[in-house]
């Protein structure tokens, strides 16, 4: 048995496109991720937070092997994750599950939700009794909250928040040791969004499961995590305990996404505004990629690409941060971390 679930080590995703210009476009390289590396111990919560576009989803697909790296690699339980549909792949697959923004885009439209929910035993598991596939069924649709007589229900039929329960109920049929989660809750109302927050944590405590947990919403992210990742520009720029991340942050980046996210102590005038453009990954700046936008940007951080440095378990790719504290010292591997305790 591998010490960590789930590693990545510079774990790259390039893709080829065309710039205008020219009579077929000018080729040119969009960096998605480019060069991510972090540690998931079994039971362990790992947030990944970041604007839009810095390459949270391009992670999880990764994760999942449904898109090969261009470098580096990931690791299932100390294996490389197949990116082809060997057998190996299809074991894994009981293993780690996903759980994405859009659950009606993840649910067949023509069949009864039980049947949706009992799919896995029927895909992976077609030796197990008709009578025990229905009634497992049932008790994962009571695990979420729906009731029984909803099971011949279609997907339309249902709440958002609902259909959720639903795609959360399917994902855990197997029992996975790994959820990769994509913006779970962003489409749902905000109250709902809650009640099913809640729910997964429940679930967690229950099952155990860890989980890969991106979400633009700091909130959402603060509530699930034992430990946060910042991306910026396809890389980690910062990673901690959400009380390090969100209450201290080191580096410039995280410090200005969380002054822009609202809170009751936090005052709009204490917003930090980011000057400069949106990063551009086809554009990518050199030295430190933030320090086009970096308010306390130095001669060095033009030239020179920072790595991750860890001091008492929070890590910051900053060359300022890390002058500054002085003790830091290269990251390569994430703290273990005991399950979180259940969210009240
Ligand atoms: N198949 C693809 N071909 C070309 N570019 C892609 C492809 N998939 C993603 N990208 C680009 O890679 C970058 C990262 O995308 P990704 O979806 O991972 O970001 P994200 O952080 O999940 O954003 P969001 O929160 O908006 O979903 C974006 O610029 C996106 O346009």
């Amino acid at each position: 048995m591998s010490d960590f679930l789930l590693s990545a080590r510079a774990l790259a995703r390039h893709y080829p496109v065309r710039l205008p210009g020219g009579l077929l476009g000018r080729p040119a390289t969009l960096k998605a991720v480019d060069g991510v590396d972090f540690d998931l111990a079994r039971g362990e919560v790992l947030g990944l937070v970041g604007e839009s576009g810095c390459g949270k989803s391009t992670t999880a697909k990764l994760v999942l092997g449904h898109v090969p790296p261009s470098a580096g690699e990931v690791r299932f339980d100390g294996a490389p994750v197949p990116t082809d549909r060997r057998a190996d792949w299809r074991r894994l697959r009981r293993r780690m599950q996903m759980i994405y923004q859009d659950p009606l885009g993840a649910l067949d439209r023509r069949l009864p939700i039980v049947a949706q929910i009992g799919e896995p035993f029927d895909i992976h598991c077609p030796e197990m009794p008709r009578p025990e596939r229905r009634d497992r069924a049932a008790a994962l649709m009571a695990s979420v909250g729906l009731r029984p007589d909803q099971a011949g229900s279609y997907p339309h039929e249902l709440s958002g928040g609902q259909r959720q329960r639903v795609v959360i109920a399917r994902a855990l049929a197997l029992d996975p040791e790994l959820l990769v989660c994509d913006e779970p809750v962003s489409a749902l109302d905000v109250s709902i969004q809650a009640q099913v927050l809640n729910l997964m944590s429940d679930l967690r405590d229950r099952t155990g499961f860890a989980a890969l947990f991106i979400s633009h919403d700091l909130k959402v992210v603060r509530q699930m995590a034992d430990r946060v990742a910042v991306m910026y520009l396809g890389r980690i720029v910062e990673e901690g305990m959400p009380d390090q991340v969100f209450h201290a942050p080191l580096h410039p980046y995280t410090q200005a996404l969380v002054s822009a996210a609202p809170t009751p102590r936090r005052r709009a005038r204490d917003r930090i505004v980011l000057p400069g453009d949106p990063p551009n990954p086809v554009d990518v700046p050199s030295g430190c990629p933030f320090h086009p936008r970096c308010p306390a940007a130095v001669a060095r951080c033009r030239s020179e690409v920072p790595t991750l440095m860890r001091d008492a378990g929070q890590a910051v790719a900053c060359h300022l941060a890390q002058s500054a504290g002085g003790a830091l010292s290269p990251a390569p591997r994430a703290p273990r971390i005991p399950p979180k305790a259940k969210v009240a």
